[in-house]
């Protein structure tokens, strides 16, 4: 198997052959939420079919691309759709991509998604600033042996979403007039939605939304020093809590209604960072 650093090296290599850059802020644009790209000025696109390494998006709404760009003279790398291990993709696959941000040269990661909302305060539409997760998968992508040049073996996650960042966040929401909520991330395999019974349980453990990434995303982020911070799109409320019939398309769908708000936060938010 081609080592993991030779395989950054083409990838890299690739991107810097269609526009040099050295972002500062990636971005991981999740279900519905792609249209953030709208806003970026000075933007090459290029498409993960012609990224060497980069699997084949099959989810809709993740359009599958690279946008090099800037948001308010902050040079950002937005990658507009992911790879989700529902979707039989590697472990190593799924990561891949915020390790190529990384060799890019960023230092900061915003992770977004679309996600179920859990807490009974929260309603579609909310965007939640993410203080913490819970790793529901059983899934480390860190399983393996461990290269130390990236990180260490048992990295600490006391602080998996970097609190400056939280705290800009809310403070850019509070100045927009942009209600946010604040709470946690219960990542799951997915790729079917809850039970209304495993909602419950997800309640009493303490998670406030549910979706089916950016866990072993943050995992990889902490373990090779980046900063992290996420923001879920309550696109719907998680089985039972109302009677509604769960479909990625109505999902996606609620997430571009947010779109205004999304882009207005993280643009004016990328601007302090
Ligand atoms: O990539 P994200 O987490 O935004 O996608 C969510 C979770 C599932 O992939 C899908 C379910 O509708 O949307
Ligand atoms: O209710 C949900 N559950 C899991 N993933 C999701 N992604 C959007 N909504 C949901």
């Amino acid at each position: 198997m081609q080592a993991l650093k030779e395989k950054l090296d083409q990838t890299v290599a690739y991107i810097h052959s269609i526009k040099k850059c050295s972002p500062k802020v990636g971005v991981v644009l999740g279900s519905g939420l792609g249209d953030f790209v709208e806003k970026m000025e000075n933007k090459t696109i290029i498409s993960y079919n012609d990224i060497p390494h980069f699997k084949k998006v099959t989810v809709q709404g993740h359009d599958g691309k690279l946008i090099l760009g800037t948001v308010n003279g902050v040079e950002v790398a937005a990658l507009q759709g992911r790879f989700h291990l529902y979707e039989g993709h590697d472990m190593a696959d799924v990561v891949y991509p915020i390790r190529v941000l990384h060799k890019l040269g960023i230092d900061t990661v915003v992770l977004t998604n679309a996600a179920g909302g859990v807490n009974l305060g929260y309603k579609p539409g909310d965007l939640v600033i993410l203080t913490d997760q819970i790793n529901f998968t059983g899934r480390n992508p860190l399983m393996g042996p461990n290269d130390e040049s990236m990180g260490p073996r048992f990295p600490d996650m006391g602080h998996a979403f970097n609190q400056e960042l939280i705290d800009t966040l809310g403070k850019v929401s509070a100045d927009l007039k942009i209600k946010t909520q604040q709470g946690v991330y219960m990542g799951v395999l997915g790729p079917t939605y809850e039970t209304p019974a495993e909602i419950k349980m997800f309640r009493i453990l303490g998670g406030d939304v549910v979706g089916m990434s950016t866990v072993h995303e943050v995992i990889i982020a902490n373990h090779i020093g980046l900063k992290v911070c996420g923001i879920s799109c309550v696109t719907n409320m998680g089985a039972g809590i109302i009677d509604q019939k769960l479909k990625h398309e109505d999902i996606k769908d609620e997430a571009l209604k947010v779109m205004d708000n999304f882009t207005a936060l993280l643009n004016n938010a990328i601007a302090k960072f």
